[in-house]
């Protein structure tokens, strides 16, 4: 499916086009996050990235997307602040988290969305975040640990392959929301990969790096390999621009400006995918 020459000058190109740097995008560029500074901001966000798959279920409806799952659950929170604590979440049915959320028709699968809330929780996402002597790989490495819901690996040809891409957004989030600072202060940012979702990997193949049949995406194997391929073209692309310019560039920032890209081009090709992983 990818070939190593054509990936390599399909970076070139692109780093040769963003002259080395890339373009920065600041987090919740959308406005549409929950941000008080505090605790409670933890808690949104380990909440919003335990519920941060499967839009893809919403194949035959457009209009729903992670936006509407980040303003609902801001909405509710800015309603009642204690919406999100532990013995409340315990309590939450499906058919309550699509009332909850504001959103106009019920969501298919919320049951399992609010059983992998419940997951291992026992109460406090910043004291989760506040144990982390190195954040953004503990911060991998915990949920993955507590919460079924966030474990993003699988078994492919006899090796097991972890992508984690939940888990790495809840640290990114952090980091974002915070701007680097108290909750979102991390050493070790730079052990975590690009966001392994279904729209990278599809702005990928519009910037001429990754080339697939898009028949492809519909086969199990062929999405995981996807995934696997753009990590490894980003980490390729981190490399060039090293090489070239002295510049290390982060995992979270080309994830941030090439998701940017995927969400604000509506003619972008890709399939939504049915997973609680991604
Ligand atoms: N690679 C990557 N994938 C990401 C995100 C985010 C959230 N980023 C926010 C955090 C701060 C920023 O300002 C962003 O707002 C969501 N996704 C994935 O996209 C898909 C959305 O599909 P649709 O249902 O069509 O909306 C779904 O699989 C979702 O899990 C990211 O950052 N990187």
């Amino acid at each position: 499916m990818v070939k190593e020459k054509r990936v390599k000058e399909g970076i070139e190109k692109v780093v040769e086009t963003i002259n080395d740097s890339i373009p920065i995008i600041e987090w919740d560029f959308e406005g549409t996050h929950y941000f008080d500074n505090g605790p409670v901001t933890v808690q949104y966000l380990l909440v919003l990235d335990a519920l941060n798959f499967c839009f893809g279920l919403f194949i035959l409806d457009k209009d729903l997307s992670y936006y509407h799952l980040a303003l609902g659950l801001k909405a509710a929170l800015q309603n009642d602040k204690s919406v999100f604590d532990a013995d409340c979440l315990q309590k939450y049915t499906g058919s309550e988290l699509w009332k909850w959320l504001i959103l106009p028709r019920p969501l298919p699968l919320t049951d399992e969305q609010v059983r992998l809330l419940r997951g291992n929780f026992d109460g406090i996402a910043s004291k989760l975040v506040e144990s982390c002597a190195n954040p953004a790989v503990m911060l991998v490495a915990l949920p993955t640990c507590l919460f079924p819901g966030f474990c993003d690996h699988t078994v492919y040809k006899g090796h097991q392959i972890f992508l984690y891409k939940r888990a790495q957004i809840f640290a990114s989030d952090l980091r974002g929301s915070f701007k680097g600072k108290g909750y979102g202060e991390f050493n070790d940012i730079g052990a975590i990969t690009i966001f392994a979702d279904y729209i990278v990997p599809a702005v990928l193949r519009q910037l001429g790096v990754l080339r697939y049949n898009s028949s492809l995406a519909g086969i199990i194997e062929a999405k995981l390999e996807l995934r696997a391929c753009l990590i490894y073209a980003v980490e390729k692309m981190r490399e060039l621009i090293w090489k070239k310019s002295g510049k290390q560039v982060l995992s979270v920032d080309l994830d941030l400006w090439l998701w940017s890209i995927g969400v604000e081009c509506p003619s972008l090709q890709h399939r939504r995918t049915l997973s609680t992983y991604y």
